[in-house]
């Protein structure tokens, strides 16, 4: 397993689990990550050791459902900025302007799996270009991703570069700030490293366990909740 963050206080949070994974420090942002990520898999294609990628960090997490200090476990990695504004205020996908694509879906049954052995929120997990730093912009965010659980600035680049080299992927972010106005001294970042570590640590049967379950075939899924909610 690659794990991929995008500064080095989150690599060492994850490293302090001892999950066994290897960690790249990948820069901030979807366009350093995702060059960092496809080159180390480069790197690693002949005899390749990983057999899945993981997007992890701190994030904002979308209120009430994802609170600071909270895990949340990606359901969908959305890239929330990739389109077109229109003149109405509106605003389109670039896979509905009928290019590239917007969003990558982790393995369902090894995502779930994740998010109850990390006691984390199950959600669809944003990124974007450019932390939200009002109202009026988180707003907007949960207007298009209603079920939204948390924004950060890497998993979509994480998860081309996974697609790229035939990986799957995974995102989970640990929450430490809320998504709204910007109030950077309500960060809680100390917070948040502590919780990736323990999430961590509660996913490492999933992570030791044989490359076959890690792709586990998709159960079908039980009927979607109106917010995102905890797995259990
Ligand atoms: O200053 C520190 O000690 C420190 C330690 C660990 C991480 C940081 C970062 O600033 C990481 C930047 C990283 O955080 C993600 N992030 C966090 N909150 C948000 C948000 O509300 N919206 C978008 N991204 C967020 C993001 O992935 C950045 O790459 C500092």
């Amino acid at each position: 397993m690659l794990v991929v963050t995008a500064v080095a206080p989150e690599a060492e949070a994850v490293g302090a689990a001892d999950s066994g994974a290897e960690v790249l420090v990948g820069g901030v942002g979807p366009a350093a990550v995702a060059a960092r990520t496809a080159t180390a898999l480069a790197g690693a294609d002949r005899g390749s050791p990983y057999d899945l990628v993981v997007s992890a960090g701190i994030g904002g997490g979308f209120a009430p459902y994802a609170p600071i200090g909270s895990l949340v476990v990606a359901e969908a990695i959305v890239a929330a900025d990739l389109g077109a504004g229109l003149p109405d205020g509106g605003w389109l996908a670039v896979d509905e302007l009928g290019f590239g694509r917007t969003g990558h879906r982790p393995p369902p049954a090894l995502a779930r799996e994740a998010a109850r052995l990390a006691d984390a929120l199950y959600a669809p997990v944003l990124t974007v270009s450019t932390v939200t730093g009002s109202a009026a912009r988180a707003a907007e965010l949960t207007g298009r991703h209603p079920r939204a659980g948390a924004e950060a600035m890497e998993g979509f680049g994480v998860a081309e570069a996974a697609a790229l080299h035939g990986l799957p992927v995974l995102e989970i972010r640990a929450i430490s700030n809320v998504v709204g106005p910007r109030d950077r001294d309500a960060w809680r970042i100390k917070d948040a490293l502590t919780a990736l570590t323990e999430g961590f640590r509660g996913l490492r049967p999933l992570f030791e366990g044989p490359a076959p379950e890690r792709s586990a075939p998709e159960r079908p899924a039980p009927p979607r909740p109106a917010r995102p909610s905890k797995e259990s």
